[in-house]
């Protein structure tokens, strides 16, 4: 399966002229309403004028919402604002700074096609100039109010000649300029919307990147002409400018669950992705139904990803985990369809490590069971049973990222490490690698497990593991639930075999805080049970967010795989004045060869080329320079064996 990129409403206007886009200036070229960031930047300071801030702003709505007269509004802004000359070159600076997101984004289109795009406000020439002069706006393309200054260089009105001043005045004005083709207006407001609905427009994009004026989105309903967007890119892209054939940020729609961090929700949301978010994980049939038209899924441990929701999923480019643990996901079914899977592999595995240390402390002294003895009113001071950690010797299951801090952190305090891993690792400090585990289980005064979640680590440590031990050593258990039979755990506690333990993982978990915890490990004593929060810090939580997130975005913007735990981890530099083909396929030969035989049939200048394969999967990425055929990418697309096909610009 291939994922169709391409967009028909562009196709159908790129036989055409490109249109001219005529864009409104406040919160859509630029975030904010200019006028009501003069407001705090002159009054902000000044106690006496903190009420001026409010009147401004609220005229500012009235007037967009067109709730009041336009031009009244704008006199009586005017009459409280009194700015200078000055003042405006303060106010150009802060606009500089607050261009759209997704305007800024696309300023190599506006620098390409000069005269293509033009401004019209209600607000003034003289602070929009400068700030637009950087997208190639030429002074003569852009419509706006002039600012009348006394002599002593303080604006006192607004240039009544200006049709713009007055109400409708975009209509009147944008008609004075005598466009050939196409006219396309995009504002937020209500006077931009007047523009197509007084015909001096023949398409009108209700644009609610910054703010959603509910009276504009409502006019446009039913209108085959207007629609609501929710960034620039989909202007551009529904308008036939180039990236024509690289879809629109806005259209492409990640699904966060799992109370993913909000720095990871606020990364997407400002390269312009639609977000949703879900508090808790969702079971199969939920995820399979939520599934359907997502680009990107985050998860973390509680979502299962299986082959039944992968064949639902027809449009996932990519699985995030924003945890270490992948086991969840059907990491062999993503690669058969080419969906990247990544993870945060080393950001939460501190707050793991810190936590072990704590419980290893605690079940030593069995602060636990006297907290608890405590709250029912028993007062039992006594040295029985409770030891130092220093000088007994802590047996690591697993030497991974996680295993190999926690060696560090014990022998800081005074504990002997030995450790059993599977694979060749490096031994830190004065630790000891065991290649036996039964030597390994019978030395032991502190067991944690630390190994990763693979199937066959089920029930690694069993009936048999227990007996190994010594009699009265403490288990701790942070890394997977199925790595543990619960019942012979219970059992050897039980029996007094091991003294403490601490579990935080179990074979079946609560989907969300509101289900109920069952286990057989409930009410057993000196044992302490966690809800999976080995790596639930604020730290840790917003680390991966910002680590997961970047990973997603970087293969989204630009194809990059790298830390990817199934594709080839390839690294790429961003798209900058090139087209990019990104194309997934199985690991099957003559691959390579039919891509290259088709760019060369296409007479296509390469600009860069990247091949990495893994044992199923190969991954090809093509820079190319500017034009090529929509053929072309049909053809691309129907190499046999392609997975996934995606063009970037
Ligand atoms: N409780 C939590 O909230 C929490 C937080 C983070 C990670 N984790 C879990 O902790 C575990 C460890 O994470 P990590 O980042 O250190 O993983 P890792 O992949 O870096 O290390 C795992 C190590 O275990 C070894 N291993 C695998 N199977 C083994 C076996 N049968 N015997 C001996 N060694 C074996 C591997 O060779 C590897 O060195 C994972 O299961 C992860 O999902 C839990
Ligand atoms: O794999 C992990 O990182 C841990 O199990 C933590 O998972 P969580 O994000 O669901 O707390």
């Amino acid at each position: 399966m291939t994922t169709t990129l391409e967009n028909p409403v562009a196709d159908k206007i790129q036989a055409a002229v490109l249109p001219t886009i005529v864009l409104d200036f406040d919160s859509t070229f630029t975030q904010v309403e200019a006028l009501d960031i003069l407001a705090e930047q002159l009054f902000s300071s000044d106690p006496a004028r903190l009420t001026d801030i409010t009147a401004i702003k609220d005229l500012t709505d009235l007037a967009m919402s067109g709730e009041i007269s336009f031009a009244e509004a704008l006199q009586r802004r005017v009459q409280i604002l009194k700015p200078t000359k000055a003042d405006l070159e303060g106010l150009v600076e802060t606009l500089k700074g607050l261009v759209s997101a997704s305007v800024a984004r696309n300023k190599e289109a506006f620098l390409r096609h000069p005269g293509k795009f033009r401004i019209i406000s209600g607000g003034f020439h003289d602070f929009i100039a400068p700030v637009v002069a950087e997208y190639g706006i030429r002074p003569e393309h852009i419509l706006a109010n002039r600012l009348v200054f006394g002599d002593d260089g303080i604006a006192v009105s607004v240039d009544q000649g200006n049709p713009l001043s007055k109400d409708g005045g975009k209509v009147v004005a944008l008609q004075g300029w005598d466009i050939t083709g196409p006219v396309v207006m995009v504002g937020d407001g209500w006077t931009d919307f007047e523009v197509y609905k007084g015909g001096a427009a023949d398409r009108f994009y209700a644009f609610v990147e910054n703010v959603k004026r509910e009276k504009v989105v409502q006019a446009t309903h039913g209108i085959e002409a207007a629609q609501v967007v929710v960034s620039f890119d989909e202007v551009l892209h529904n308008e036939g400018f180039e990236g024509r054939y690289s879809f629109p940020r806005s259209r492409l729609k990640v699904l966060l669950l799992e109370n993913v961090h909000p720095t990871a929700i606020q990364a997407f949301r400002e390269e312009g992705y639609d977000v949703t978010t879900v508090k808790g994980a969702l079971d199969e049939d939920d995820l399979i139904d939520a599934i359907q038209g997502v680009h990107i899924l985050g998860i973390r441990s509680k979502t299962t990803v299986t082959q039944k929701v992968l064949d639902a999923a027809d449009k996932l480019l990519a699985v995030g985990a924003f945890c270490i643990g992948t086991n969840q996901i059907d990491l062999k079914g993503c690669s058969k369809k080419g969906i990247a899977v990544f993870n945060a592999p080393y950001s939460n595995t501190r707050s793991v490590v810190e936590m072990v240390m704590g419980l290893t402390v605690i079940l030593t002294r069995n602060i636990y069971d006297k907290s608890i003895q405590m709250h029912t009113g028993k007062w039992d001071k006594s040295a029985t049973g409770a030891h130092e950690v220093r000088n007994k010797t802590i047996g690591i299951i697993g030497y991974g990222a996680i295993g190999s801090q926690l060696s560090i952190l014990a022998e800081a305090f005074g504990m002997r490490v030995i450790y059993y891993d599977v694979a060749e690792k490096l031994t830190l400090g004065n630790a000891r690698r065991y290649r036996s585990l039964d030597a390994l289980l019978a030395e032991v005064d502190v067991l944690s497990i630390h190994v990763d979640g693979r199937a066959e680590n089920k029930n690694l440590m069993g009936a048999a593991q227990f007996a190994k031990m010594k009699d009265g050593a403490l288990f701790i258990n942070l890394s997977r639930g199925h790595v543990v039979d619960i019942d012979a755990l219970a059992q050897a506690l039980k029996s007094g075999k091991i003294y403490g333990a601490a579990v935080d993982v179990f074979p079946e978990e609560p989907r969300t805080n509101d289900d109920p915890f069952v286990s057989p490990l409930t009410g057993i004593k000196n044992l302490i049970l966690t809800p999976h929060i080995g790596g639930s810090t604020e730290e840790a939580q917003e680390a991966i967010g910002e680590f997961a997130s970047e990973r997603l975005l970087n293969f989204l913007n630009r194809g990059d795989t790298t830390f990817s735990v199934n594709m080839p981890n390839v690294q790429l530099s961003e798209v900058e004045g090139r087209h990019r083909f990104l194309h997934i396929h199985q690991n099957v030969p003559g691959v390579m060869a039919a891509i290259n035989n088709i760019i060369a049939k296409y007479n296509l200048n390469i600009l860069a080329q990247h091949l990495k394969t893994n044992e199923s999967l190969g991954y090809v990425i093509v820079d190319v320079d500017r034009g090529y055929s929509k053929e072309a990418l049909e053809e691309l697309k129907a190499v046999t064996g392609t997975l996934k096909f995606r063009s970037l610009t």
